[in-house]
């Protein structure tokens, strides 16, 4: 791996899950600084992965369900240095999600039901754009 490979950003991809009308939150389980909050499930992209790619691979592997990344969501997030978060839409092809990794509940909000949980704070600026989604 060369010296840029090493500083390169990371990009952690969140995925907003909408399935019949409502948004999939999860709560995150782990790491202290996090668990107890809420989430758009999903992980960071791999080298030479596509951030559709990558979203696609964590829902499998968090909820065990087959889902297609639709359209990047506007805005970038520092979570730490070297490490920027991006919002996906995506749609749910297959299967019922669980909470097999990183989390311990799972919920479908409803349109009136997004500002219910205690979302991480990223992921609190990004609920306009959802609530548009949801909305269309
Ligand atoms: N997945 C995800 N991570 C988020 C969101 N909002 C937010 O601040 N984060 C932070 C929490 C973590 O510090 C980081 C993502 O780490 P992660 O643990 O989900 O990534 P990963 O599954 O690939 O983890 P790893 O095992 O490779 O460490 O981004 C979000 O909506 N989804």
């Amino acid at each position: 791996m060369d010296v840029q490979d090493e500083t390169a950003t990371r990009i952690v991809v969140g995925g907003a899950l909408i399935h019949r009308g409502r948004l999939l939150a999860a709560r995150r389980s782990a790491p202290a600084a996090v668990a107890g909050r809420w989430e758009l499930p999903g992980g960071k992209a791999e080298p030479g992965e596509t951030e559709a790619q990558a979203l696609e691979r964590e829902l499998l592997e968090e909820l065990g369900v087959r889902a297609r990344a639709l359209e990047r969501l506007p805005g970038a997030w520092t979570v730490r240095p070297g490490l920027e978060l991006h919002f996906w839409a995506a749609e749910l092809l297959a299967g019922d999600p669980r909470p097999l990794e990183d989390h311990d509940e799972l919920r479908w909000l409803g349109p009136a039901e997004l500002d219910s949980v205690d979302w991480i704070d990223h992921d609190r600026d990004v609920l306009p754009h959802i609530a548009r989604l949801l909305e269309s």
